[in-house]
């Protein structure tokens, strides 16, 4: 796997945000930016266009109940919860991993509720709110116990907290209850769940090296996202598209990704063209890698981390 490109900030570095309590900072600004940090990267995933089969400024995709707005409005309800999860993290800081799913779940289902308000309803950020209330209690953590912040760290430290999550989740007894469920009963995916128990191991070795590289080679903002977009679509056993297209679907898509990787990806010739193409052809099939999207936010916010906590949040530039 290429390597990380990203600096690797440590608490000498003494940005203003990365002072742990032992210094006396208290957590509520460090809470704040990467409140900002969080919301920016969902408000870039879902203007990142084109996108096969997810809402964009090209179209609402193979949705019928959710456009660009329904997202804006989703995550300005959400950045109050994501900066609780930053808070938890670093209260329950001495709390071994295992204990920490418990205390965040709560804050994770507020997420859902405020979502949910704010959407009237639809479900545009549910497997956000797991992967961000996992990742955000990590940095509290961390950062309350003067560790290092970064990609790695956090990611190591999910992957604690997550443990056991499949075969506690997934393979208990009963019926299953959500499409997740029914999923890794009938095919084996293990969905959020399995990604976060790895510690985000598709973005961590498969997305974030791809954007920080197509990032430190000059190119644009969204040309290194939509890079790391179509190996996220090619490497991720999303349940989103196989709940709506069945395995068949889910392996539809993935090689369309594959296909458009070997013919050069962002750079090749009729990409903008095949992209679109590829749009139409999600959306006739119902198809939808909302679980890519998510994970797309997630590299962006991990690879942007390390600049937030030396430097203080992102502009907010939408
Ligand atoms: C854990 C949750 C999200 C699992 O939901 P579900 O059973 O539907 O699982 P499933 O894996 O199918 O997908 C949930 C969502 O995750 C995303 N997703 C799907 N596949 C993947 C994947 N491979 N990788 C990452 N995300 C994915 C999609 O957006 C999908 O809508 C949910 O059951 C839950 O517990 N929510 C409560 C909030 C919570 O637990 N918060 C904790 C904060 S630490
Ligand atoms: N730009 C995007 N467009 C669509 N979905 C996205 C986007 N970004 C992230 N997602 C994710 O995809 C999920 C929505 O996908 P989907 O609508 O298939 O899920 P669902 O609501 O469980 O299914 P259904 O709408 O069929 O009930 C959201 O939970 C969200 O996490």
């Amino acid at each position: 796997m290429p390597g990380r490109l990203a600096p690797s900030i440590r608490p000498r570095d003494a940005g203003p945000l990365l002072r742990g309590p032992h210094s006396g900072a208290a957590v509520a600004p460090l809470a704040a930016a990467l409140a900002d940090l969080v919301v920016d990267a969902l408000l870039r995933e879902v203007m990142l266009t084109p996108k096969p089969g997810l809402v964009d400024r090209r179209n609402t995709g193979s949705h019928r109940d959710m456009d660009v707005a329904t997202f804006e409005a989703s995550a300005a309800a959400l950045r109050p919860g994501f900066a609780g999860f930053v808070t938890l993290g670093a209260g329950i800081a001495p709390l071994p991993p295992e204990a920490v799913l418990e205390c965040a779940r709560p804050v994770g289902l507020a997420c859902e509720r405020a979502m949910l308000a704010a959407t009237g309803g639809v479900n545009t950020h549910k497997g956000s709110i797991f992967a961000f209330g996992l990742l955000l209690t990590a940095v509290g953590r961390l950062w309350a116990a003067g560790l290092p912040v970064d990609a790695d760290a956090v990611c190591d430290e999910v992957a604690r907290i997550a443990a056991g999550l499949v075969a506690r989740e997934l393979r208990r007894p009963g019926e299953p209850r959500t499409a997740g469920e029914r999923l890794f009963r009938r095919h084996g995916l293990t969905g959020a769940r399995g990604e976060a128990e790895s510690g985000f191991a598709t973005v961590r070795y498969r997305a974030l090296p791809v954007l920080e590289r197509a990032l430190a080679e000059g190119r644009d903002t969204d040309t290194a996202l939509a890079a790391a977009f179509l190996h996220l679509l090619a490497h991720n056993a999303d349940t989103n598209l196989a709940a709506r297209g069945g395995i068949g679907g889910l392996g539809f898509a993935r090689a369309a990704a594959v296909r458009l990787l070997q013919a050069g990806g962002v750079d090749a010739a009729d990409y903008a063209a095949r992209l679109c193409a590829l749009d139409d052809a999600f959306i006739a099939r119902n198809l939808s890698p909302g679980g890519s999207a998510d994970l797309l936010a997630v590299a962006w916010t991990l690879h942007r981390l390390p600049f937030v906590l030396r430097d203080g949040p992102p502009a907010r530039t939408w």
